[in-house]
């Protein structure tokens, strides 16, 4: 964090990613002071933090800037940015779709560019984070691996359109697990358990699981191994539920990608 302190980084958007994000950096050692935000609606949480400079002038050559807007508004927020397209200034987005050149084109080609691709477990310390950057950013990587690993894991792909399916699986997916724990409570309170009971215990069931997965070496086969007898009441469910599930998770990644994809365009 010790560029960052010294140059400053400035945040483009901080709704629910970019504050995710930034209070995972703030308890990492990020100085407030540090911090510009520009946000035209900013949350109660970034009014009522201490240091920030929320919406206050933009410093003429931060070490970084993060771009944390959706990626519809891209065309209004890049334009009065570009004098920060100077070389020396890192520019981060984790917009979906939003590719590389089109922060080159705002930027100039020889800006150093890292686009990547959070989750918002980060909010927690157990996000999960693909970058990709161009070759102008490649000396910045460590400064992004730095950041992304602060709030969970960072893997570098090595080709930018990978990052559509990083989107498809770790980006959207913790909205799959949500649904899904929805679902698992709907299920059961419809069959007849009480829904307060169906939605404790389903809450409950994924959050144990999720940790057992959290642990080192561990692997989702041999835990669902672990929960199955031969013959017995997980067998019976899974088989209600693999094929269709199999099936279905291709189609879910396949969609949140291929819209990625219409949002590059
Ligand atoms: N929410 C998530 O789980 C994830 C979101 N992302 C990406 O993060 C970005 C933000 O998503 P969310 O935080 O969910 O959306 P959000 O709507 O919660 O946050 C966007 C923020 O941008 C601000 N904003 C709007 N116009 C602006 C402007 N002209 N200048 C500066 N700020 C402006 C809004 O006031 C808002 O606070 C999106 O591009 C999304 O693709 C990426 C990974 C996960
Ligand atoms: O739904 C979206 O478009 C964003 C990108 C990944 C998660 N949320």
């Amino acid at each position: 964090m010790d560029r960052l302190n010294a140059g400053g980084l400035v945040m483009v958007g901080c709704g629910f990613m970019g504050q995710a994000l930034l209070e995972g950096w703030l308890a990492n050692g990020l100085r407030p002071e540090a911090v510009t935000v520009q946000d035209p609606t900013p949350s109660d949480w970034l009014r009522t933090q201490t240091g920030l400079r929320v919406n206050a002038p933009v410093p003429a050559t931060p070490a970084a800037i993060l771009i944390a807007t959706k990626p519809q508004v891209l065309d209004q927020v890049l334009p009065p940015l570009s004098p920060l397209g100077n070389g020396e200034t890192l520019v981060m987005s984790i917009a979906a779709g939003a590719p590389v050149s089109l922060f080159e084109r705002h930027f100039g080609a020889e800006t150093p560019v890292i686009r990547a691709m959070p989750n918002l477990p980060a909010s927690i310390g157990f996000g999960a984070t693909g970058i990709y950057g161009n070759t102008a950013a490649e000396p910045h990587l460590p400064i992004a691996e730095t950041l992304f690993r602060a709030v969970g894991t960072c893997v570098a792909v090595p080709d930018e359109d990978m990052l559509h399916l990083v989107t498809g699986l770790s980006g959207s997916g913790p909205a799959y697990v949500f649904a899904m724990v929805e679902a698992m409570a709907q299920a059961a309170s419809d069959l007849g358990l009480p829904e307060e009971l169906a939605v404790a215990l389903a809450h409950q069931t994924v959050a144990g699981a999720g940790a057992m997965v959290a642990q080192p070496e561990s692997q989702a086969e041999a835990l669902r191994h672990a929960v199955t007898s031969k013959g017995g009441t997980t067998a019976a469910g899974l088989a209600a539920l693999v094929p269709e599930l199999n099936l279905l998770m291709g189609e879910t990644i396949q969609a949140a990608s291929k819209r990625s994809v219409e949002l590059s365009q």
